[in-house]
Formats: C-alpha cells, sequence, structure tokens
C-alpha cells in the first residue's frame, strides 16, 4: 500500500465543484498561509533554488503575499491574483533539475501543513503549472539563438 495518496489517486479532485473541494479537503485560507510559508521557508535554504530567489527578492513579504493571493487563487477561486507568472519564469534560466527540487520541496511541505485530500489538490495543480512553464521555456529556447535575437524562419 502507498504511504500517502498522490495526484494520480485522485484526479478527479481538480476538476469538482468549489464547494464539494472545500468539504473534501479542508482547503482555507490559514492552510494556504502555512503551505506558502513552509514552502518558502525550505525554498531559502535549497542549495540549488536559494540562489536563484535571493538574485531576484529583495523582499520576502511582499513575495509570499502574491504567492498567497495566486494560491487563493487557484484553491478557492478569489481572483486575488491576477498576474502572469509564464513571463516571470520564461526569464529564468532554469530546466528539469529545478523543477524536480521545487515539486519535491512543494511535496513535503504539503504533506506537512495541508490535509492528505488537499496535498494531493496542491501537488496536482503544482505539477500541472510547472509542466506548463517547462514548455513555455521549451518553447521560448527554441525560437531564440545563444545571444538572444530571434531565428529567422
Ligand atoms: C524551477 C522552479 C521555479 C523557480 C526557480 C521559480 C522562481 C521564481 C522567482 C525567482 C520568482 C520571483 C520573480 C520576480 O519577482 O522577479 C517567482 C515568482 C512566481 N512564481 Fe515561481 N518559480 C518556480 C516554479 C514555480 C511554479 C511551479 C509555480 C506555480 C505552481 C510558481 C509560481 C510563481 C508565481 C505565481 C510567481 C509570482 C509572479 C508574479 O510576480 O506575478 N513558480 N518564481
Amino acid at each position: 500500500m502507498k504511504a500517502r495518496m498522490d495526484a494520480t489517486d485522485h484526479p478527479s479532485l481538480r476538476h469538482i465543484h468549489l464547494a464539494e473541494r472545500i468539504a473534501r479537503t479542508g482547503i482555507d485560507e490559514a492552510m494556504v498561509e502555512r503551505l506558502v510559508r513552509g514552502f518558502y521557508d525550505r525554498v531559502r535554504t535549497d542549495p540549488l533554488l536559494g540562489p536563484i530567489f535571493a538574485a531576484r527578492v529583495d523582499e520576502w513579504e511582499p513575495h509570499l503575499r502574491t504567492l498567497m493571493d495566486f494560491w487563493s487563487s487557484v484553491a478557492l477561486q478569489t481572483a486575488r491574483y491576477a498576474g502572469r507568472p509564464m513571463p516571470v519564469h520564461v526569464r529564468l534560466d532554469v530546466g528539469p533539475e529545478h523543477f524536480g527540487r521545487w515539486l519535491e520541496l512543494f511535496r513535503t511541505t504539503a504533506a506537512e501543513v495541508c490535509t492528505p485530500e488537499a496535498a494531493v489538490f496542491f501537488v496536482g495543480k503544482a505539477e500541472q503549472i510547472a509542466r506548463s512553464f517547462q514548455m513555455g521555456i521549451d518553447a521560448h529556447r527554441s525560437v531564440m539563438r545563444p545571444s538572444g535575437i530571434p531565428a529567422a524562419r
């Protein structure tokens, strides 16, 4: 038997109605805050990811607020986040090893501070978004020369 659930056990948690999702997962703003704070505590001290954030994030509290708004919008449909995260990540020089570590730290945090059902939801969403960022980065690289000048078509 598996030690804990993963997104493949309950893919349906991502597609159910908001009220049912809240009832089944117990997600609320306090959980979002625990997840975001716990996750970025890990990220900041991580040897691979820490320096990437240190180079770009001067003030952590506003960044954490943005990320709480983001996850609140994703999980509770509060629409508090209206940014565009894709261009931010396309500009970062990151690849599969960074996304792998990011997801590892996110899974560990979710298992620690969420109900098992909420962890399934958050991790499933994060995996989906990480895949789309990686595809955006790959697409961007394939049309750029190393110099950064778009290739002729
Ligand atoms: C390789 C993995 C990742 C790295 C290294 C990374 C790094 C960063 C950094 C450095 C910023 C701040 C950029 C800035 O303010 O200049 C940022 C912002 C953000 N990240 Fe990531 N990220 C990663 C993956 C993800 C994933 C998987 C998600 C979503 C599930 C995510 C969601 C966001 C959001 C919502 C913002 C705020 C964008 C905004 O300012 O509107 N990131 N990330």
